[in-house]
């Protein structure tokens, strides 16, 4: 019985890990996003049960290409922790961090579902994020972190945690996506990822179209995860990222998308590419928050009318 309670407990509170990494984006200062969210009076003001586990932080070694070593080494930590937060059952949530944290998120979230069923991933961007360190124009590694969690790229980096493929493209879904380039499409495509393209989303609508990728992350797979970047988002929704594309999902009707949802196979949440420094009025900030408790209340007993009522106050 007290075991019992104990699990329920874990279950219900918000572990937060930070990931204050940043110098593998197109611009520093994601690095700034885990300790401002963890000063955050908007997030405090929620209604959520929040704890705060560690922050990983990286030694960077340069950026773009010669950021790689220390990207290497930074996974390998984050790897570590978002393992033993799996395997406590703690409700994981990822702060970012340039994209390339995804890396070690979810390799530690593999890892420590392995023995029950591969892992589910909702991937929500503007960008695909699957190039390999050749095909990238720019070497910023923010931009190839799915292509390293399906197996391709840089070896040490393909194998943090283990060295498996952390995830199998038949249960890999990317929603909003409207920036690539040609080499990394043609990876995507060529092994059957899905990928629902922002002119999709607008024909469909989101409702649609993330209740068909939560179908495919969740479909013979041991749970899923979500990874959020907030530049997925229109531009007006969340202007503080440092690679902005016009046309984005629109935050508000993917936030009441995701509240339709069946989360219960939930395991973990990734949300990135926060870049404060840009935030003016604390936008983007209050969109992480949003984003937080549309995802997390329906674990807690708080309300939906709480949560309505906090935005409206910090609003
Ligand atoms: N996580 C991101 N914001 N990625 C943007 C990547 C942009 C571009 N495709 C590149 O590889 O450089």
């Amino acid at each position: 019985m007290r075991v019992l309670r104990t699990v329920g407990k874990q279950l219900s509170k918000i572990h937060i890990v930070g990931a204050a990494n940043g110098n593998a984006g197109h611009q520093a200062g994601c690095e700034e996003a885990a300790g401002v969210m963890r000063n955050s009076p908007i997030l405090k003001a929620s209604p959520l049960q929040i704890e705060w586990g560690q922050t990983v932080k990286p030694r960077p070694t340069g950026t773009s290409l010669a950021a790689l070593p220390g990207v290497i080494e930074f996974s390998r930590r984050l790897a570590k922790a978002t393992e033993v937060a799996v395997r406590q059952q703690r409700r994981l949530l990822v702060i970012g961090g340039d994209h390339s944290c995804a890396i070690g998120t979810w390799s530690g979230v593999a890892s420590a579902l392995r023995a029950n069923g591969p892992l589910g991933l909702i991937w929500v961007d503007a960008h695909l994020d699957s190039h390999t360190p050749d095909s990238s124009d720019t070497g910023n590694i923010h931009g190839m972190p799915v292509a390293h969690l399906l197996g391709y790229g840089n070896t040490m980096l393909r194998h943090v945690g283990d060295p498996n493929a952390k995830i199998l493209p038949q249960h890999l879904a990317f929603v909003g996506i409207r920036s690539f380039e040609p080499a990394e499409q043609e990876l995507v495509e060529s092994i059957g990822v899905r990928v629902f393209y922002m002119d999709e989303v607008r024909s469909r609508g989101i409702n649609d179209v993330m209740q068909e990728a939560l179908d495919i992350a969740s479909s013979d797979t041991a749970g899923f995860g979500m990874s959020i970047d907030i530049d997925g988002f229109r531009i007006e929704d969340a202007p503080a990222v440092g690679t902005p594309v016009e046309g984005g999902i629109d935050a508000c009707q993917f936030m009441e998308a995701v509240k339709r949802l069946d989360l219960s196979r939930l395991i973990a949440t990734e949300i990135v590419e926060f870049l404060p420094q840009l935030d003016q009025n604390s936008k983007s900030e209050r969109l992480v928050v949003d984003l937080i408790e549309t995802i997390h209340a329906r674990f807690q007993t708080v309300s939906t009318t709480q949560v309505a009522e906090n935005q409206m106050l910090t609003g």
